[in-house]
């Protein structure tokens, strides 16, 4: 049994609950996540709901049909509430949103990119997507249903579907001695099938991208390990875009008699939504046989008008193992014709010959069984798998075809499916390698928390379940048509793009918006770190969007200005909304003009010097190199009183786009310090002299005036003006601080912010953000009042956002407050995967009591930079001769070793 499988061996826990120590809080050693009797609900959170509870409301007074029940809406005593933070009823911008939100969904009849009015209803039932990078996902839950899905790029749709489900078939001497669907539900359909799986036998872990579903069977001496693997592997850029799935099935057999095991999986042609009853759809069985190895199954073809694509579920055929299919069966039927077929002789019927097309209104699905004999007190393997190839994709607005990344390696004619299948079961093995090879270090150093093991690895998901896409560049693309006329200048555009293709994910599965490049800064550790190549290429394309405009106006809803969608020389919000046509047509989010925001350009020169310090790509830096000078150009009139410094603008201009910013700030005029910093940094790499002596004379006056308007003997004031708020500490004041550290500029020469004050300033986060809130178990609120009370000023003030602390506690690990980096992240981790039960759906935001915002969110992938931090501390240590903190280093190319 290959990876955390022997380890699972080795700890004599294979036929066993995984060790415990998550739900119960314990913390004893449990690095995964873990549901440990599926029949437990994880946490009870019913009580919690999304922010935005008062539009409903509102919009019942403005008669508007209003049928979707959960998406929060209400008036609270009277009056309008956002996050518990009270609103002017005459609030312009809810107006501005209601009508352009009533036009979209209601004339338009289009989705909105946030629709305030149907939020994601809270489900806490998910576990680990399936599918690698960019090819869509398909998310179990933690009770095995699969339940959450995104093949259209960046759209989700979240439906159980019933026929989809692992059926076991237990015979002994040639009868038939148990039959059971491997899942607690007890549907309406299919109920010719034995349904209600006892949960209390059951176990999930899971430790992304893997998920382990321990099944004791009741009564039978039998136990059975479902291993489910997802291609997703550190600095991989072939398998890791692969849109597959594997599940092992380990079988103990603890009898002292042979046990005939079969696992019948069966699945349905489509993803639960009205498509599947459009008609047309048909299935087929399928055998592929290459280089010896041959796999079995059945394709499920889903013939849509737009974004068609093909299922298939298989099986390997190896000695000892047989497969079987059924074409095809009536799901919304009793199937009873399906129980019978395997309950005979744990096989299934195996009809040759295609099936016919479906008629409008009738559903489909299929089944695989694979069977094999495990001698008494033996253990055999099945190994069964899930593919889906939809190569050539549309966006919402249907202009241009896309083709996904991995048909550079199967092809785009819509007939990979049978191949990717083959792969996926003939090199899972190889994955499992590279994905303990990488993980274990981690897992491995008993210095580290379990709740951090897990946190760290399972909020990977969202890189491949935050709506990601992953495409080629057409081949006829010329740098011209990405660049303008005039040009960029960026000579590696093409050939990165070309190699690499191009990468994108959402803000959040409820903020449809690819690559928001406020929060991006944040989750982006995790891409440099683990994909370099993703992150440049997607570098690439915000250069791209630098250099162009967009001249059409529109009217932004939170003022209700009109203005043009991007102007030149700016960075953007975000490269699209996938409801239109993404990299085409950007700044999908229209709350602001963000032409205007303090901290995109800055963010963007942040990361251009982030990833040449930890990749050495100088021919990047170069490209970039330009870029930034345009958007630090552009940012320069936002030093109005020319001390050096910017000035926020007197509304919500930046990350935080709902908490007012007046005059210098701790987290832009920060953020600014430390871009100014890289300029002067990149400018020496690069030899350029008198932009470096711009940018030097620019830091020193800057970084007087920083200490003299915000520093205040404790810590950075949120602003100067001098407002009843401007001294609410902020707990991302150090954001600067934060990316200089990771890129090794804080200190010596470089030292932007003094040292004793970044400390002092961390140390009272920890005490008033951290301690203060909710006894210190829920992280750091974004702003707290000098007397420990939250600023409940504006919305997002009073908020924890999780992707925020993580980036805090990281900036506290640089700073060598380890014990208080730890502390304030254990917070977020516990209170989000533990108390609230959104395992798989980490939010942007909650409140310290029943508010939570947007579910499935990019920001918390931020935790890479608490690595990132460690790492740097465990090489500070070893070169200081002192104990070392960390394990090996992991992840890295060797190219990167000793730097
Ligand atoms: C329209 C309301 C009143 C405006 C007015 O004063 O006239 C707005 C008040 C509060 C707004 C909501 C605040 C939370 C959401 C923010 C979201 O923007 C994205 O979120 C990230 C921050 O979490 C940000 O970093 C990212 O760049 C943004 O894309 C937009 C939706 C909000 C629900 C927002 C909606 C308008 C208000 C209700």
């Amino acid at each position: 049994m290959a990876s955390l499988g022997s380890y699972l061996c080795s700890q004599n826990l294979l036929s066993r609950p995984w060790p415990t120590g998550h739900g119960g809080g314990g913390g004893s050693g449990s690095c995964v996540h873990s549901h440990e009797h599926l029949e437990e609900h994880p946490a009870p959170a019913q009580a919690w709901s999304p922010a935005l509870r008062y539009w409903t409301a509102l919009f019942s007074c403005c008669c508007v049909p209003w049928d979707t029940g959960s998406c929060g809406v209400s008036l609270q005593e009277g009056q309008l509430q956002c996050g518990g933070h009270v609103l002017p009823s005459d609030t312009e911008g809810i107006v501005i949103y209601f009508r352009w939100w009533y036009k979209k969904t209601r004339i338009e009849k289009k989705s909105a990119f946030i629709d305030l009015l149907c939020a994601v209803p809270l489900q806490q039932i998910y576990g680990c997507p399936l599918g690698g990078i960019g090819g869509g996902t398909i998310t179990r839950g933690w009770r095995g249903e699969f339940c959450r899905w995104q093949l259209n790029p960046g759209i989700y749709h979240y439906e159980t579907v019933i026929a989809d489900q692992f059926t076991v078939c237990l015979r002994c001497k040639g009868q038939t001695v148990y039959q059971q669907v491997l899942s607690v539900e007890r549907p309406s359909t299919l109920q010719g099938w034995n349904w209600g799986y006892c949960g209390h036998y059951a176990f999930y872990h899971a430790l992304y991208p893997r998920a382990w579903m321990v099944y004791e069977l009741p009564g039978q001496n039998v136990v059975l390990t479902c291993r489910q693997v997802s291609p997703v592997i550190p600095h991989d850029y072939k398998d890791s875009s692969l849109p597959v799935g594997v599940f092992i099935w380990e079988v103990e057999n603890e009898r002292d008699e042979d046990v005939d095991v079969s696992i019948m999986f069966s699945l349905q042609n489509g993803t639960g939504t009205k498509e599947d009853r459009s008609g047309g759809h048909w299935n087929e069985p399928f055998a592929f046989e290459k280089e010896g190895e041959r796999v079995a199954g059945v394709l499920l073809h889903h013939c849509t008008h737009v974004n068609p694509f093909t299922l298939a579920i298989s099986a390997r055929e190896k000695a000892g193992t047989g497969v079987t299919h059924l074409t095809a069966f009536n799901p919304m039927g009793s199937g009873r014709e399906v129980w019978q077929d395997l309950l005979q002789d744990g096989r299934l019927d195996s009809p040759a010959g295609k099936s016919s097309l479906t008629e409008k209104g009738e559903v489909m699905a299929a089944a695989v069984c694979a069977s094999c004999r495990v001698p008494a007190r033996g253990h055999r393997t099945l190994e069964l798998a899930l593919a889906w190839d939809m190569p050539r994709v549309h966006f919402g607005s249907k202009e241009k075809l896309h083709l996904r990344r991995y048909t550079r390696f199967f092809g785009s004619g819509g007939d990979a499916a049978p191949a990717l299948s083959h792969h996926a079961l003939t090199h899972y093995e190889e994955w499992e390698r590279k994905i303990e090879a990488w993980q274990k270090p981690i897992l491995e150093n008993s210095q580290l928390p379990s709740w951090y093991k897990s946190a760290l690895f399972n909020e990977l998901y969202f890189m491949t379940d935050g709506g990601t896409i992953w495409v080629e560049l057409p081949p006829d693309c010329r740098a011209e048509d990405l660049q303008g006329p005039e040009g960029a200048g960026l000579s590696h555009l093409l050939p990165v793009l070309r190699e690499y293709g191009r990468f994108a994910y959402l803000e959040g599965q409820e903020y449809r918006m690819y690559n928001t490049y406020d929060v991006h800064f944040y989750a982006s550790f995790a891409l440099i770190m683990l994909w370099p190549k993703l992150q440049i290429s997607l570098q690439y394309d915000i250069a791209v969007t630098v250099v162009n405009e967009d001249v059409q106006p529109r009217q932004y809803l939170m003022c209700g200005q009109t203005a043009q969608v991007k102007l030149k020389n700016v960075v953007p919000h975000d490269i699209g909304d996938p409801g239109d046509e993404p990299w085409h047509r950007v700044n999908a989010y229209l709350m602001h003009d963000t032409a205007d925001w303090k901290d995109l350009n800055l963010k963007f020169v942040l990361q251009v010097y982030r990833d040449y310090y930890l990749t050495h790509d100088s021919l990047y830096l170069r490209d970039m190199w330009p870029v930034c000078q345009a958007v630090m150009e552009s940012e320069m009139k936002f030093d109005t009183d020319n001390d050096g410094l910017i000035e926020n603008g007197g509304f919500a201009d930046q990350t935080y786009d709902a908490w007012v910013v007046h005059g210098a700030s701790a987290y832009c005029g920060g953020l600014w310090l430390a871009a100014v910093c890289m300029m002067c940094k990149m400018a020496e790499v690069l030899g350029d002299a008198e932009i470096q002596q711009k940018y030097t004379d620019i830091l020193s006056k800057g970084k007087e005036a920083f200490e003299r308007m915000l520093w205040n003997g404790k810590y950075y004031n949120y602003d100067s003006s001098g407002s009843e708020t401007s001294s609410s500490i902020m707990s991302d004041q150090c954001a600067g601080q934060w990316f200089l550290g990771a890129c090794g500029l804080d200190q010596g020469e470089f030292e932007v912010f003094r040292k004793s004050h970044v400390v002092s300033a961390l140390k009272t986060i920890f005490e008033k953000n951290v301690m203060s809130f909710a006894g210190g178990t829920m992280g750091a609120v974004n702003g707290m009042r000098p007397d420990g009370v939250p600023d409940t000023s504006s919305v997002q003030s009073n908020e924890v956002w999780i992707g925020v602390v993580y980036a805090l506690a990281a900036t506290m690990i640089q700073e060598g407050l380890v014990e208080e980096g730890f502390r304030t992240a254990e917070g977020c981790y516990r209170t989000v995967w533990e108390r609230l039960g959104m395992a798989f759906q980490t939010p942007e935001a909650y409140r310290e009591k029943k508010v939570y915002r947007s579910l499935a969110y990019m920001r918390p992938l931020s935790i890479w930079s608490m690595q990132l931090a460690l790492e740097g501390q465990a090489l500070i240590a070893v070169s200081s001769g002192s104990v070392l903190l960390m394990g090996p280093r992991f992840a890295f190319p060797p190219a990167w070793e000793g730097r």
